[in-house]
């Protein structure tokens, strides 16, 4: 059992502890949404790639990441959380596609002129009036499903 607390984080190896328990897991503070943003322009710059990178072909790019981290999980059948049964090469590698599919996202964001942190902060507000815990709790219902 190790820890990684040198950046932050809280991520410890396996996701059940001797208990049973699930262990808790946070992400690091760092780097944040912009700092992403300003190190993968500072990659594009520097590669003279801007002329590649408009909205669409971001989209494509992000799209065909999303499709690697599928072909990860593909065949596998049901994963429980915390991937107790992937070698450290297999959890490597889906940390390399998600970071793919993320590095995009924010680059997508960003030539499309949307402020992601904050766009995510009026999305999560918009979530919670629809869906009150009140009245949806235990149930995966979509909203348009509820009589009242
Ligand atoms: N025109 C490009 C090409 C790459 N990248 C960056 C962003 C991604 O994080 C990563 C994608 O690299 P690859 O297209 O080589 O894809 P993979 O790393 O997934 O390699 P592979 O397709 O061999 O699995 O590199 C980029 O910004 N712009």
């Amino acid at each position: 059992l190790f820890n990684m607390k040198e950046n932050g984080a809280v991520a410890q190896s396996g996701f059940r502890g001797a208990e049973g328990r699930p262990r808790r897991f946070a992400f690091s503070p760092e780097p944040s949404m912009e700092d992403i943003r300003r190190m993968q322009a500072e990659f594009t710059d520097e590669r003279d790639w801007n002329k590649f990178h408009q909205p669409r072909n971001l989209l494509l790019a992000m799209v065909g990441e999303v499709g690697e981290v599928a072909e990860l999980f593909q065949w596998k059948g049901e994963v429980a959380e915390g991937l107790p049964d992937w070698t450290e090469s297999d959890r490597e590698q889906l940390a390399h596609e998600l970071s793919d599919v993320l590095i995009y996202l924010v680059e997508l964001a960003e030539k499309c002129r949307v402020d992601l942190p904050q766009a995510v902060l009026r999305k999560m507000a918009l979530n919670r009036l629809k869906y009150p815990a009140s009245k949806v709790h235990g149930s995966a219902k979509k909203y348009t499903e509820y009589k009242d």
